[in-house]
């Protein structure tokens, strides 16, 4: 599945006109992260569908859905801006911007440098690049420009390899366990268990795939995530005020 999107992604990326430019208020992931009131810091996906599970929200509002998880106190939001297998818009990332104040990152398959300058230019506060989508080298390219654009990063990899591929070029300053192979979509929380026994003390560590509760946040952090990302479960829920409380401490108030 991986690569069938890389494929389309080529095609796109070839078509890609830059929008004009615009301010934006930034705000970093990473502070966000590290200065969380909960065991891990949330930061919570916008996603309508996926190729894994189909569609996941009928009832699909970008920018209530955004608004709704910042009125809830996550930490951060993920926007899922890949048209073609997630049915994301890169309007909806810049829609979500204006009115949230919680930091943005764009949730997407960046492999060229203009894609970078694009997520600036939207006003993405932060940049998921994927491991397993990338040459080590390019990755680091990337990452570094995306900091000189004042974009934040989060490295994702999935197995062992590819973190061991991407520390021999860099340490990210944040780091993802995507708990899902992108390959075979199997997804378990152990991964995060695995390759946190790896990962440099310095990387801030973010699991994500696969939590549904607040014993799987609990978990993740015992495993030493600083950080969750949750898409799915939340997305299932119709009151997403309630879910995050009740994802992230434990205690459901309504
Ligand atoms: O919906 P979930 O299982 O809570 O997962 C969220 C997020 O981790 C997932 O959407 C994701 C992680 N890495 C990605 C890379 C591309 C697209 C999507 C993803």
């Amino acid at each position: 599945m991986l690569d069938k999107i890389l494929a389309v992604k080529k095609q796109e990326i070839e078509r890609l006109y830059l929008p004009e430019e615009q301010t934006f208020k930034k705000h970093s992931l990473y502070h966000a992260l590290a200065d969380s009131p909960y065991k891990a810091g949330l930061i919570a996906e916008v996603k309508k569908a996926s190729p894994s599970k189909g569609i996941i929200r009928e009832d699909f509002n970008p920018v209530k859905i955004a608004h709704d998880y910042d009125k809830a106190g996550v930490q951060a939001i993920s926007v899922l801006t890949d048209q073609h297998f997630f049915q994301g818009h890169r309007d909806f990332l810049t829609d979500i911007k204006k009115v949230v104040g919680v930091p943005v990152m764009r949730k997407d398959f960046i492999i060229e440098s203009i894609q970078v300058v694009e997520s600036a230019l939207i006003g993405a506060d932060a940049i998921l690049l994927i491991g397993e989508a990338l040459e080590p080298e390019k990755l680091h390219e990337l990452y570094e420009q995306a900091y000189e654009l004042g974009l934040e990063v989060l490295v994702e990899v999935h197995s062992e390899e590819t973190l061991e591929n991407v520390l021999s070029q860099f340490t990210p300053k944040i780091l993802g366990i995507n708990n899902r192979n992108l390959h075979t979509f199997e997804t378990k929380l152990s991964q995060t268990e695995r390759m946190a026994a790896l990962a440099p003390k310095e990387s801030l560590l973010v699991s994500e795939s696969g939590i549904f509760s607040y014993e799987d946040v609990e978990k993740v952090s015992r495993y030493g995530a600083k950080g969750v990302l949750v898409g799915e479960s939340l997305m299932r829920k119709e009151n997403l005020h309630d879910a995050v409380q009740q994802l992230m401490t434990g205690v459901y108030v309504p």
